[in-house]
């Protein structure tokens, strides 16, 4: 008897726990209590937008509709305010300028004002000789006239002549298939080699090109998952490895495979670009390189460079040219410094072409390089 009323006591007190649990449930998802804690390694990984659209999503999400990046024509047009600093070098050029009959301290700030914007020594002295010709035959310091000579001499600095599209058409291999355009991303950690994939990827998705993404810096688990979320936002698939500090020529190599695979047109790899020192380099980025054309030839390495990092980065960028060749530049952060000159410096240190500059950390911030409107940027 005494056991029957014990077990029915153990019955009853089961129930009553079952029962407080469901209220206290019911009660937090009609106030709207916190969420469940998410799990540490997604939320370290999420950029700002996703984290809050995250935040706010209902629990029983629809599964999310791919975005549709922005067009790539109107980019630069948008972006065009962030290049305000920049502008203030075309600003005081022009105000010295139109000051007529210029004297040898007036020479000196132009020199300086080209200096301090990064423009290098060399097409300094280019500038300066070609100004102080053009302003004495012109002799007149009408501001749209002088405004108009600035604009021909700066735009020929920047070159108008080379090629700045990204080799993104499929190549035909010598096999008669077609195999996918590859593009191999190398630069110092930090300067946004990562988030110019991702937003490289945006790009060629607006294009409506079929892209797949390797994970190649291996070194930084992070960065991979940063891939991961940016790539499913765009339904790019993204090839990494389980592993971290796997061989990123390995995972390279699985990417351009998995791209011809699936018919991709567009292979882009991102890789951990340490700079232990340049022979160490040389083996790690000749060896990604060996190992992808295996696959398909590799027709672009796209170095990034950061804009704000003035002489370091420009010394940084020598020492990844020595290790492989670049054929095309990415300069990042050029929204929000003064040193827009560096555009000129890097082309005429490297000889390979701005192909496209990142304007901002939003997904859509990066743009393909135009002169004329950078050039115009620097002059309003
Ligand atoms: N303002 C601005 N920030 C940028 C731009 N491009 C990248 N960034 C920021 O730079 C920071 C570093 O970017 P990452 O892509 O992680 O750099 P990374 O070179 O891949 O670094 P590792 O993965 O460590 O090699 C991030 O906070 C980016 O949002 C840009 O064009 N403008």
């Amino acid at each position: 008897m005494t056991e029957q009323i014990a077990l029915l006591l153990a019955v009853v007190v089961v129930l009553l726990i079952a029962v407080g649990i469901g209220a206290t449930a019911l009660l937090r998802r009609r106030r709207g209590g916190p969420p469940p804690t998410p799990d540490p390694d997604q939320a370290e990984v999420l950029d700002p937008d996703v984290e809050a659209a995250a935040a706010t999503a209902p629990a029983a999400a629809p599964a999310p509709t791919l975005e549709r990046p922005e067009p790539v024509a109107t980019r630069m047009q948008r972006l065009r305010a962030r290049l305000a600093r920049s502008g203030s070098v075309g600003q005081a050029l022009l105000s010295v300028l139109s000051r007529g009959d210029l004297s040898e301290s007036d020479w000196e700030e132009i020199e300086d004002t080209l200096l301090l914007a990064d423009v290098g020594v060399g097409p300094t002295t280019e500038l300066m000789d070609t100004l102080r010709t053009r302003t004495k035959v012109m002799g007149t310091t009408e501001p749209e006239a002088v405004r108009a000579m600035l604009r021909e001499e700066l735009l020929a600095l920047v070159g108008t002549t080379a090629d700045r599209r990204l080799a993104a058409t499929p190549v035909l291999g010598d096999d008669g298939e077609p195999h996918p355009a590859t593009v191999l991303v190398v630069g110092v950690n930090g300067t946004g080699k990562t988030t110019t994939v991702a937003k490289l990827a945006r790009v060629l998705v607006a294009e409506d090109k079929d892209v797949v993404l390797g994970a190649a810096d291996t070194f930084r688990a992070a960065a991979a998952d940063q891939l991961g979320t940016w790539g499913a936002r765009v339904g790019v698939e993204v090839v990494r490895s389980d592993r971290e500090g796997a061989d990123p020529a390995s995972v390279a190599f699985d990417a351009v495979r998995q791209g011809r695979e699936s018919g991709a047109d567009v292979v882009l790899v991102d890789t951990a670009g340490r700079l232990q020192n340049k022979q160490g380099l040389m083996d790690e980025l000749g060896k990604i390189k060996r190992v992808m054309s295996r696959q398909a030839p590799v027709g672009e390495v796209l170095l990034v460079l950061d804009a704000t990092t003035g002489q370091n980065g420009m010394r940084q960028a020598q020492v990844f040219a020595e290790a492989v060749d670049i054929t095309g530049i990415v300069l990042t952060k050029l929204d929000g410094t003064a040193k827009g000159g560096i555009v000129v410096a890097v082309q005429r240190e490297l000889g390979v072409p701005v192909k496209f500059v990142g304007l901002g950390e939003g997904p859509d911030d990066l743009a393909p390089f135009v002169p004329e409107e950078f050039v115009e940027a620097l002059l309003s």
